[in-house]
């Protein structure tokens, strides 16, 4: 219990002062819980002594101790209270506040982590373990603690009153805690493989319904369910052999305290025809039997999924503890000149590049042109630092990019992806999310130079239409046109655009590229193009060959200085031909 709440405050953060509230209030609830007991007790010890004695039972009595009892169960009320409300403002402020502080991190960490931790592990951390916390974790937390403490305070409470019987608690909670500490180590055993279990099924069933159409195109539904089936299986398996191990051992530990309450009612009776105790305190004790253990019993109870919480509680510190790249302080620039200074990088143990040197010149379109595979996207990820250098330089406004705060860099890039994402909110948030400040006349002005206010228009909300999860309900074209805009929207100083008008039609591509050009003037623009257009148009173009720099030039330059280049010319122009061929 002890390693549950220590792990509890590592993840409490600015809640732990609510935390430590909670267990404080649960604390004192149950005193006031012991005091209403105890007074209970010996008002009814007095009134029997009394009737026994054949006296007069003295009134006074009755009230001040009815006046106790009534402030016991008062006080537990109000306690109770004060121990919820803590309980459940800091369970969903803890929630909500180390899902924004792993997000954050997780902005600032190496995209390799990505690589080699399924999208799985990481939504399941943030959402069903983090959603466990907050709904079953922190109440699993407050039973083990209030089950071990209202037992300790009760047994203190009938210590004076008959020692007998606090000596037969004391052992009870010894043999208990004993059963306890033996089976633990294996319950928690499994439960850690069923919650490796848990976030394996998670990261398939995500994998499944993302890749869906895929699948399906593939006609793969078959044995993608096998595999779904295998992980349901084997969690349905991890559930029972948990049970398996956990039931036993929660019997054991019931045993245990039935066998305390049978040794209070036989030492109480055995005492009593001994003669060595009055027949109303035998009484007493074999009614206190039945409550002593009721807390330390719902702890009890509460075993087979205290292994859970540990794993929540260890799966959340992990998730916080993720490695961020060390950022610097900077936090502007003045010139966007970008320079790649002998660079070395390797994807684990698969070296890419090997020294390479290039200069990317502010207020110009550099256009990166190579095979597939030859380096040109993960030369944009290490200049906007999406992946960090193993070796050499890369300076932007003559400072090594390690020396900017992380999001005041990324702040300076604009990106435009094949692959675009839109969120679940109105056309014109997405448009507003480069830049929040914007206006709604900015957001219509970039949607018109970006060709898609007409087909926003005829929407049934117009710019207030709520798009599906990745605005799944537009056509890819539409989808670009609007991140586009929303690229254009943002204050940034250097802009990468990754093949951004591949999925536009020809009849809007003209116009759309006029409109890029326009608003990407002045800017450092980094694009790898396949377009003719677009690498002829480039101030610079940088011929990439199997993680090689193979040359740098204008258009003409490289038609005279490189075969690599005059090949890739003359094999879209192949293409284009055929196209219109065709
Ligand atoms: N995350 C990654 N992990 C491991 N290897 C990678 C990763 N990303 C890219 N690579 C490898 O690095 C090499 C360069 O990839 P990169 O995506 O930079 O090439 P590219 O020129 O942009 O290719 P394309 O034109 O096909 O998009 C490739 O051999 C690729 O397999």
């Amino acid at each position: 219990m002890i390693e549950l709440i220590k792990k509890l405050y590592i993840i409490a953060g600015k809640e732990s002062s609510r935390i430590s509230k909670m267990l404080f209030f649960e604390v004192l609830k149950s005193v006031f819980e012991g005091t209403g007991v105890g007074a209970v007790m010996f008002l009814l010890l007095r009134v029997f002594q009394n009737i026994f004695d054949h006296r007069a039972v003295v009134m006074q009595d009755i009230y001040v101790l009815s006046g106790v009892a009534l402030l016991g169960v008062s006080g537990k009320i109000l306690c109770a209270y004060m121990a919820d409300r803590n309980k459940f403002i800091a369970s969903y402020n803890m929630g909500a506040q180390n899902r924004l502080y792993i997000g954050d991190k997780l902005k600032r960490t190496n995209m390799g982590y990505f690589g080699s931790n399924r999208l799985g592990n990481i939504s399941g951390g943030l959402t069903t373990v983090i959603g466990e916390l907050e709904t079953v974790g922190i109440n699993i937390i407050e039973t083990l603690f209030v089950g071990v403490i209202q037992t300790v305070i009760m047994a203190l409470f009938i210590f004076p009153f008959d020692a007998v019987t606090g000596i037969i608690i004391l052992i009870t909670l010894l043999a208990g805690m004993l059963s306890n500490v033996i089976f633990q180590k294996k319950a928690d055993e499994m439960t850690r493989k069923l919650q490796s279990l848990k976030i394996n099924l998670n990261a398939t069933t995500l994998e499944y319904v993302k890749g869906i159409s895929v699948i399906k195109s593939f006609g793969k539904g078959k044995e993608m369910i096998a595999e779904l089936d295998g992980d349901i299986l084997k969690n349905r398996k991890g559930f029972i052999n948990v049970e398996k191990t956990v039931a036993p051992a929660a019997l054991i530990f019931l045993a245990i305290f039935k066998l305390g309450v049978c040794a209070i009612i036989f030492s109480a009776v055995m005492r009593l025809c001994l003669g060595t105790i009055m027949p109303y305190k035998a009484v007493m004790l074999i009614v206190s039997s039945f409550m002593v253990f009721s807390g330390f019993e719902m702890a009890g109870s509460m075993q087979h999924v205290r292994g859970v919480a540990v794993q929540n509680l260890d799966a959340i510190t992990k998730l916080r503890k993720l490695p961020t790249i060390p950022e610097g302080d900077i936090t502007s620039l003045e010139t966007a000149r970008a320079d790649v200074k002998n660079v070395k990088f390797s994807y684990e143990k698969q070296p890419l590049f090997d020294g390479i040197s290039v200069v990317i010149p502010e207020g110009k379109t550099t256009a990166i042109v190579g095979g597939s595979g030859s380096g040109k996207t993960t030369l944009c990820n290490l200049i906007s630092r999406f992946w960090d250098v193993d070796g050499g330089e890369i300076l932007i406004d003559n400072k090594n990019i390690k020396e900017f705060k992380y999001d005041s860099l990324l702040s300076e890039f604009t990106f435009v992806f094949q692959d675009v994402y839109l969120f679940d909110d109105t056309v014109k948030n997405n448009i507003k999310f480069g830049n929040p400040d914007a206006g709604d006349n900015e957001v219509i002005e970039v949607a018109k130079q970006a060709q898609c206010h007409d087909f926003i228009m005829k929407l049934p909300q117009g710019y207030d239409t709520v798009l599906q999860e990745g605005g799944s309900d537009l056509s890819g074209g539409e989808r670009q046109r609007i991140s586009i805009a929303r690229a254009m929207l943002k204050p940034s100083k250097i802009v990468i655009l990754d093949e951004a008008t591949s999925s536009v039609d020809p009849e809007n591509e003209e116009q759309l590229m006029l409109a890029l050009n326009n608003l990407l003037k002045g800017k450092t623009v980094l694009v790898i193009a396949h377009k003719l257009e677009t690498i002829q148009g480039a101030d610079q173009i940088i011929v990439m060959d199997r993680g090689k720099i193979e040359n740098v030039g204008t258009h003409k330059e490289l038609l005279k200085k490189s075969d690599i280049y005059k090949k890739f010319i003359s094999q879209r122009e192949k293409a284009i031909k055929w196209a219109i061929e065709k």
